[in-house]
């Protein structure tokens, strides 16, 4: 059995960019975080990111997933070997295809293995039970989200900004006692986000994302893209909802006939208006929004983003944050949550009808930690 109180968790976080996997270690009861611990990342090679493309939208079973899974389970192994004196994992594994009002939630990569490998017990499939009870599954860092505003004594409503390759955002009210009491959170994907940019960049001049936003600061917004980008009826949706990676390939077709600097302009601006249109369903208004992921370091999307927003638009790191490893902390906080018996998601964050602890629990056979 796990004891009681704080302890430490190591968390790990494979995103929709495919870049890598990020790793860190947080000390908490689930409920309060106590400390920050140490960090790490492992990238994914050219071979190995071409693997997990090509398992993209494919769920158990089909080709390539094996393949996939038994590469997620490799890299977190080797990069979660390095840590030592934690008493519990959590492992968000790979999305490959999210389709929660559909065939449902698919994460590449099997807890048990990695629980026998690393001999610790191993928090995992996160996303299942929240849409078996009806819920989108995703995003689940909101339930993080509140601890920190927490953690950095915010006392008015604040919004956490995750800029990954979807976005998503989550909307706290800080004088609320817990996450669970209603009207503390509210949280929902905001539309794509990097992985439309990396996708071009890639694609037309073999860079891996857009450094700085430099390309896209060159060119120019195509307005007439865009008009027709915010009629799509993802933003008529009543939050929560959530996005598979891809579910917004028709905009990058249509920016096939730009120039590249002009593409990558106008998919910049598609993430930042899909968030200045997430930010009109807050139930009140933020002193200050909070930037993670990487997509915080793309100065265009940031200052297109600030324009819009009318508060404070800043990376986490203003508050002591670690940007980069926002979500695998996430993930380490969630673990604790679920061997607790702690709710992980709620109506207001994923739609699931109650409040629901997802994931499951494997223990190496060798022992329980
Ligand atoms: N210096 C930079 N300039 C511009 N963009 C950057 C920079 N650094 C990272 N990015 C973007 O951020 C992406 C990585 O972000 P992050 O690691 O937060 O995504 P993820 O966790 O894979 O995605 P998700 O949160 O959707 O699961 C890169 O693929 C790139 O597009
Ligand atoms: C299904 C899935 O993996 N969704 C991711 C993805 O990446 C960003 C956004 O889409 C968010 O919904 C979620 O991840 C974050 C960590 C979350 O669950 O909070």
């Amino acid at each position: 059995m796990l004891k009681h109180g704080v302890i430490p968790v190591l968390g790990t976080m494979s995103g929709t960019s495919l870049d890598g996997v990020d790793a860190a270690v947080i000390e908490t009861d689930g409920v309060r975080i106590a400390h920050f611990g140490e960090h790490g990342y492992r990238s994914y090679s050219d071979a190995e990111r071409a693997v997990l493309r090509a398992a993209l939208g494919r769920w158990p079973g089909q080709e390539g997933v094996d393949e996939a899974a038994a590469l997620v389970e490799q890299a977190h192994a080797e990069l979660m070997a390095g840590f030592n004196d934690v008493a519990l994992a959590g492992f968000h594994g790979q999305t490959l295809a999210h389709e929660p009002d559909g065939r449902g939630t698919h994460q590449a990569g099997d807890g048990a293995v990695l629980a026998e490998a690393l001999g610790l017990p191993v928090v995992w499939d996160f996303r299942s039970a929240d849409v078996q009870l009806g819920g989108q599954g995703a995003p689940l860092a909101p339930a993080f989200h509140f601890a920190l505003a927490k953690w950095i004594k915010a006392e008015e409503p604040l919004a956490f900004l995750n800029l990954g390759g979807v976005g998503n955002v989550t909307w706290v009210d800080p004088t609320k006692a817990a996450p669970e009491e209603e009207n503390a959170l509210l949280a929902f994907d905001t539309g794509p986000a990097n992985a439309p940019i990396n996708d071009l960049v890639q694609a037309r001049l073999g860079l891996p994302f857009d450094e700085s936003g430099k390309v896209a600061a060159q060119g120019e917004v195509s307005a007439e893209l865009l008009d027709r980008f915010v009629e799509h009826s993802w933003f008529l949706k009543v939050p929560p909802k959530s996005l598979d990676r891809d579910d917004f390939a028709a905009l990058s077709a249509q920016v096939a006939d730009l120039p590249t600097e002009s593409a990558a302009a106008t998919l910049t601006a598609a993430a930042a208006v899909a968030v200045l249109r997430g930010a009109e369903f807050f139930p009140r208004p933020v002193s200050r929004l909070l930037v993670t992921g990487g997509g915080r370091n793309n100065l265009v999307l940031m200052e297109m983003i600030r324009e819009g927003m009318g508060c404070k638009v800043e990376p986490v790191e203003a508050v002591g944050l670690n940007g980069d490893m926002l979500e695998a902390q996430a993930f380490a906080y969630l673990a604790v949550r679920v061997a607790r018996g702690l709710p992980t998601s709620f109506p207001s964050t994923t739609g699931v009808a109650a409040a629901v602890g997802g994931g499951e629990i494997s223990y190496p056979q060798s022992g329980e930690a």
